[in-house]
């Protein structure tokens, strides 16, 4: 057990990559204003074109889809894993000063160590997740390209940028809670493509939920902290991230309602 913890502590958190890793605005992969605004651009105008185009065009069927998405979610599911125990260890192998930073870093943070690494890990897997687009439109599943759908993906890249750029405090513990329910709900996808549709469907929107509602009890002793305490990095990034979390809360409580406490209630008056 202790070996296979230094193990996953080295390669995760302690390996000369990932601890001197500095996020450098116009150095690093992905780190400019332009590349986020271009990589937005393609997104939404090819989510446009091709949900237009498709309606003409033949749907690629279920048994080439269906394998492509299968690997899709495995690869995402544990890209999510890796990224959750990945930053868990970052913030509990150095406990003290780690430990409150995944809260509150300093305002003169550097942007750079484990914590940093696993941000842009996870910034640059919100592009990988895009493919989730892709999918829906080639199967014409056009019911799940909601708005919903586009909004979280186009939004939430912005959003890892913000969160890098400002060195934004309390990432840690979105790159963790979101890597987390990511595992379950890739898992989830995985599932429904190799044909096993599990039960528990309800579930992943609780914890997608969940998540939210975890955020939003941190940010008021983050606020306290920044307001009160030595002062927090990245304030105005967690405004709009705030912002964001609570539009994307209102949606899913829109979709848990239409999904599954409408259907309860029919299922109850059939009966
Ligand atoms: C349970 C949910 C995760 C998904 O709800 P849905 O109604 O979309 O799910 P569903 O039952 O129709 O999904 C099963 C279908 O998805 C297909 N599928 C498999 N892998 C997929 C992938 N990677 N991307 C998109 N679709 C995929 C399966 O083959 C199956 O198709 P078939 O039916 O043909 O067999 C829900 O809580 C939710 O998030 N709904 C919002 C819609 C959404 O886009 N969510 C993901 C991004 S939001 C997000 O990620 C929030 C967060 O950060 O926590």
């Amino acid at each position: 057990m202790t070996s296979v913890y230094s193990t996953l502590t080295y390669w995760l958190v302690n390996h000369p990559k990932i601890s001197n890793f500095t996020w450098t605005e116009g150095e690093t992969f992905g780190s400019t204003v332009f590349f986020v605004s271009l990589v937005l651009s393609v997104y939404l105008s090819a989510t446009f074109l091709l949900r237009h185009a498709m309606v003409s065009l033949p749907s690629l069927g279920p048994r080439i889809l269906k394998p492509i998405t299968a690997v899709h979610s495995l690869i995402l599911c544990l890209l999510s894993l890796i990224m959750a125990i990945g930053c868990t260890l970052s913030i509990t192998s150095d406990p003290t000063p780690r430990f409150f930073h995944a809260i509150c870093f300093p305002v003169d943070v550097k942007p750079k160590g484990p914590l940093f690494f696993w941000a842009q890990v996870f910034y640059l897997s919100k592009i990988l997740e895009f493919g989730d687009t892709l999918l829906i439109i080639l199967g014409k599943s056009f019911r799940r390209l909601s708005f919903l759908h586009v909004y979280h993906h186009a939004t939430v890249l912005f959003m890892c940028f913000i969160w890098l750029r400002t060195r934004q405090s309390m990432f840690p513990l979105g790159v963790l809670t979101n890597s987390t329910v990511h595992v379950i709900m890739y898992g989830y996808y995985f599932l429904c493509a190799v044909g096993c549709r599990p039960r528990w469907k309800r579930l992943v929107t609780d914890f997608q939920l969940v998540q939210f509602v975890f955020g939003f009890g941190i940010l008021a002793f983050m606020l306290s902290e920044h307001y009160f305490g030595s002062g927090c990095s990245g304030i105005w990034g967690i405004y709009f991230t705030a912002a964001f979390s609570a539009s994307l809360m209102a949606l899913f409580f829109n979709f848990r309602s239409k999904n599954y406490v409408k259907k309860t209630t029919e299922m109850i008056k059939l009966s």
